[in-house]
């Protein structure tokens, strides 16, 4: 990896009160990559996604952000350095209206940029654009996922983590969610992404990190990974 990381774990544990979830994680998210976190339910991916954060205090080891060491700091204070987050279930203000929820997240990025304007996130979800004033929880399913992932793109991040933003969504619309992603990326925002459809990540991210009971078991160009039915067996178990 030629630049320097944007986002860095070095043998990161975290636990949920006695149950030790994660083992020592180490990876490294470079300045506009595209990754993939996969693994089975319960193998600790979304556990990661909130240590990364600071959601969840790591019980040993070491995430810098932007060069900074960031351990054991909140998350507002994480999140700052360039991260949109958008969490598993979403995570809009059901009693805002669509506009509020959007002009709120909105700031520049920390190298000053301001690519994602309020015009520009609702010429990417032409949907919002007809809902300004609906509440967000007036919305669809749907219709949250993307205003949570417009709010998130209103920051100007770096990184863009997705846990899960296609879940329990229709087809049409998952297809929406995956065009976005995939129009993120050539932006050349990074992206931590993670989803059920491991052929989708595969064919969205640069590289790909397999989790297993809370372990790195592979790491991998997606490229590769995608060709490789052994391990896409033994982990994912398809
Ligand atoms: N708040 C919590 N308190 C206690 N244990 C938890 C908590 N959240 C998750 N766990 C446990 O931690 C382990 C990892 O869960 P995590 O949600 O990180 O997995 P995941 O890979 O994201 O899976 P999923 O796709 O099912 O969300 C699981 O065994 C889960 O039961």
């Amino acid at each position: 990896m030629s630049a320097a990381p944007f986002l860095q774990a070095r043998d990161v544990h975290a636990h949920y009160g006695q149950s030790h979830i994660l083992h020592g994680i180490s990876l490294a998210i470079a300045p506009g990559e595209a990754v993939g976190l996969l693994g089975r339910n319960g193998m600790g991916k979304t556990t990661l996604i909130r240590t990364l954060i600071g959601q969840l205090r790591a019980s040993a080891g070491q995430v810098q952000v932007a060069g900074r060491d960031m351990t054991g700091q909140p998350p507002e204070k994480i999140v700052r350095l360039g991260i949109g987050y958008v969490p598993e279930g979403r995570g809009v203000f059901p009693n805002l209206s669509v506009r509020e929820n959007l002009v709120m997240a909105a700031r520049a990025g920390t190298r000053g940029q301001v690519d994602w304007t309020f015009e520009r996130v609702l010429e990417t979800f032409p949907c919002l654009a007809e809902r300004l004033t609906n509440g967000g929880g007036q919305l669809s399913g749907g219709e949250q996922q993307m205003l949570a992932i417009g709010r998130a793109l209103m920051t100007n991040p770096d990184l863009l983590i997705l846990d899960e933003a296609t879940e329990g969504l229709a087809p049409l619309v998952v297809a929406e969610i995956w065009r976005v992603i995939s129009l993120v990326r050539r932006t050349g925002i990074a992206s931590l992404v993670v989803d059920r459809d491991f052929r989708k990540v595969l064919a969205n991210t640069d590289r790909a990190l397999v989790l297993e009971k809370g372990r790195l078991v592979l790491e991998g160009a997606s490229e590769t990974l995608s060709a490789d039915e052994a391990a896409l067996h033994r982990y994912l178990g398809v």
